[in-house]
């Protein structure tokens, strides 16, 4: 069934601590989840009702998807809601989701049941039972119970057909705003039908519901390794794992040449698939030459965030004879930790010599591995 929806984005977010749907979940906007679900489900278009002046960062947070607008919504959530009906541009019995913003995790099937239940109802509502006992509460003491049956939590998207909504609005003559739609159309009575909900659909009020959404976004484990080698030559010094540790030679190469730090750079890239170092810092490139390898890690780091992942651990193996490496070892794991932003038990240095054998052995190079583990958004 054709639809079209209006997504509101205009409140506060007070009680999150402000601007919540411009907060980044899994790697997106918060609105761009709701507005990108209601368009994958078949939406014709979407009205994203904004604070007046927030349209530049809608348009941000919304660049590369069609067939959504803004208009400036209002003080309440109602009066923003009738601002986003006021803006349609559709038949009058034509139906349509009204959507928070704050709602990011909107799958097609309850999308679906809104509109097969708009066939013989007014209205369509996803809802969720109450599972919890209800108490009424005054100065921290139960005054009262509230029996439980028959109550439901409601959710959004609300389905209505134009007319049904809009007319239940213009009659609505209560001093306090409704808090949703389907308590309008109820007023003017209206019957609003009950769909089934989804615990993922839970709106994002509370600071705490955003660690909440994050570990309700399906992830998958990704692995990356790293290999790096560098030559000695002469020097006082040599960069491991982003620690300076005094010693008779150093490692050669364009930047500092810490081999530690290039082999984890390429294991979390590795991890993401977006190619090597050398794609990302060319060697030939002159600005590079002497460079903290610091900013090739956190390059990385920060390409997984902009994936909307996390980095989960990492391991590095420095492979050489000299120096010994344990004495600095609790320093190189304080580094990468800082720089990588995880803690300390979710960073490991080792090292192991090569028992004289090969180019390592031989004093001729120092050779670093690395393996890190990223969870993306699946
Ligand atoms: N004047 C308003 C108030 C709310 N909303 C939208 O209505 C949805 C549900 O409201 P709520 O969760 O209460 O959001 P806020 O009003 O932003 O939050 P708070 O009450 O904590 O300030 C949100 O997507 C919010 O952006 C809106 O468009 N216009
Ligand atoms: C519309 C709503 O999300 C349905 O549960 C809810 O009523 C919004 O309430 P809020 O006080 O604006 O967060």
């Amino acid at each position: 069934m054709a639809f079209s929806a209006i997504v509101v984005a205009a409140g506060s977010g007070s009680r999150a601590g402000g601007d919540k749907q411009w907060r980044v979940v899994g790697g997106r906007p918060v609105v761009r989840w709701s507005v990108e679900a209601l368009l994958k489900a078949g939406a014709d278009s979407v009205v994203v009702v904004v604070t007046p002046g927030a349209e530049p960062r809608a348009a941000e947070a919304l660049a590369g998807l069609a067939g959504w607008r803004t208009v400036a919504g209002g003080a309440t959530r109602a009066a923003s809601v009738q601002a986003g009906l006021a803006a349609l541009d559709v038949a009058d019995d034509a139906p349509v989701l009204i959507h928070d913003a704050a709602r990011p995790f909107l799958s097609a099937s309850v999308v679906n049941r809104l509109l097969d239940a708009l066939s013989d109802a007014d209205g369509a509502v996803p809802g969720l039972p109450v599972a919890d006992s209800l108490r009424r509460g005054a100065d921290d003491l139960v005054v009262g119970s509230i029996d439980r049956e028959g109550l439901w939590r409601a959710q959004t998207p609300q389905a209505f057909r134009l007319n049904t909504i809009r007319d239940a609005y213009a009659a609505w003559r209560d001093t306090d705003a409704p808090t949703d739609e389907a308590a309008v159309v109820e007023r003017v009575g209206g019957r609003v039908r009950l769909v089934e909900g989804d615990a993922r659909l839970m709106k994002l009020t509370y600071p705490e519901d955003f660690a909440m959404a994050e570990a309700l976004l399906p992830k998958t484990l990704r692995i990356g390794q790293g290999y790096d080698v560098h030559r000695w030559g002469p020097g006082t010094s040599v960069w491991l794992c982003g620690v300076e540790i005094p010693h008779d030679q150093t490692l050669i190469g364009h930047s500092d040449a810490d081999a530690g730090l290039h082999a984890l750079t390429d294991a979390i890239l590795g991890a993401i698939a977006e190619g090597d170092i050398g794609d990302h810092f060319p060697p030939s490139d002159p600005k590079w030459k002497g460079a903290s390898s610091d900013r090739f890690l956190a390059h990385a780091a920060e390409r997984v965030t902009a994936r909307g992942g996390r980095i989960v651990n990492v391991d590095v193996t420095l492979i050489c004879e000299q120096p010994k490496v344990k004495p600095h070892r609790l320093a190189m794991r304080e580094r990468l930790a800082e720089l990588l932003n995880l803690p300390l038990d979710a960073v490991s240095v080792k090292a192991t010599t090569t028992e004289a054998l090969g180019f390592t052995g031989r004093g001729e190079g120092l050779a670093a591995q690395a393996v890190a583990s990223v969870e993306l958004p699946a």
